[in-house]
């Protein structure tokens, strides 16, 4: 990279740049200790829909009026599968999905995970390929699941699939969520929602239920 970065800066140049070179990258494939997930034995049953976890979620928030509305439903294992319908609203380049909406429904459909294994999850990392274009009012057949547990770090991979759940494959992640506890969202959330959140029984229930493991 040249010194365009950073407005020309050298300094801050070469101090970013020397932190991207030597940041540690934590591998996306589980090391050799790690443990086949579990499903819990409260997990939705297969074919099941998962509600959503905060009605104002991006990803599957039925009352969020910009959101992506994704409806995730339990699989056999511990994977999940939905339906995405790209809509114009959804457009990076002319009659085409945009790359970021799309890395946002896989997102999502990992983040649905959670309620197979009873966990509290969010993205750490996120690496996504896409391999076709995926044009507007395509429906995107998206699965994920999770392939193996070690202590809180949790490593998912999805894929999202043209026209039919065996359709050509379109986009695929590979991606690592990392276990956290209710305090994660009460600590760093903006208090307005936090507090309409925790005044809501159903989303404190939704909320606590996860706490418990077997
Ligand atoms: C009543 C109240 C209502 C509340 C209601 C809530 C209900 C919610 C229910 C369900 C929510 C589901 C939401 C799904 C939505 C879709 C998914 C998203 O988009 S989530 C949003 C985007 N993600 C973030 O905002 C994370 C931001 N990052 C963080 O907060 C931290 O970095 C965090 C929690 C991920 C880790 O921080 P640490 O301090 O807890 O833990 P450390 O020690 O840093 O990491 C633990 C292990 O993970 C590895 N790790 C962490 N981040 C990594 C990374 N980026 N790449 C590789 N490895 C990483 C570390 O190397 C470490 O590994 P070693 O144990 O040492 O082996």
């Amino acid at each position: 990279m040249g010194p365009a970065w950073h407005g020309g800066d050298p300094a801050l140049c070469t101090a970013v740049g020397s932190a991207l070179v030597t940041a540690p990258k934590t591998s996306l494939t589980p090391p050799p200790g790690a443990l086949a997930p579990q499903r819990h034995p409260e997990a939705p049953a297969p074919g099941e829909p998962i509600g959503s976890h905060y009605d104002q979620c991006f990803g599957c928030g039925t009352g969020q009026p910009h959101g992506l509305h994704l409806q995730a439903r339990a699989g056999e294992g511990v994977n999940v599968i939905a339906e995405f319908t790209v809509t114009p609203d959804h457009q990076g380049a002319p009659g085409l999905a945009h790359g970021g909406v799309l890395a946002s429904a896989l997102d999502e459909t990992l983040g649905a995970l959670n309620w197979m294994m009873h966990v509290i999850s969010v993205t750490g990392r996120l690496e996504t390929d896409f391999l076709r274009p995926v044009p507007v009012e395509t429906v995107l057949h998206l699965d994920a699941q999770v392939r193996a547990v070690d202590g809180r770090k949790i490593y998912c991979s999805a894929t999202g699939r043209i026209g039919g759940p065996d359709g050509p494959l379109a986009v695929r992640a590979d991606a690592l969520f990392i276990e956290v506890k209710v305090e994660h969202f009460i600590d760093n959330g903006r208090d307005e929602e936090i507090r309409a959140a925790m005044e809501d029984p159903d989303q404190v229930r939704r909320a606590r239920a996860f706490e418990v493991n077997p």
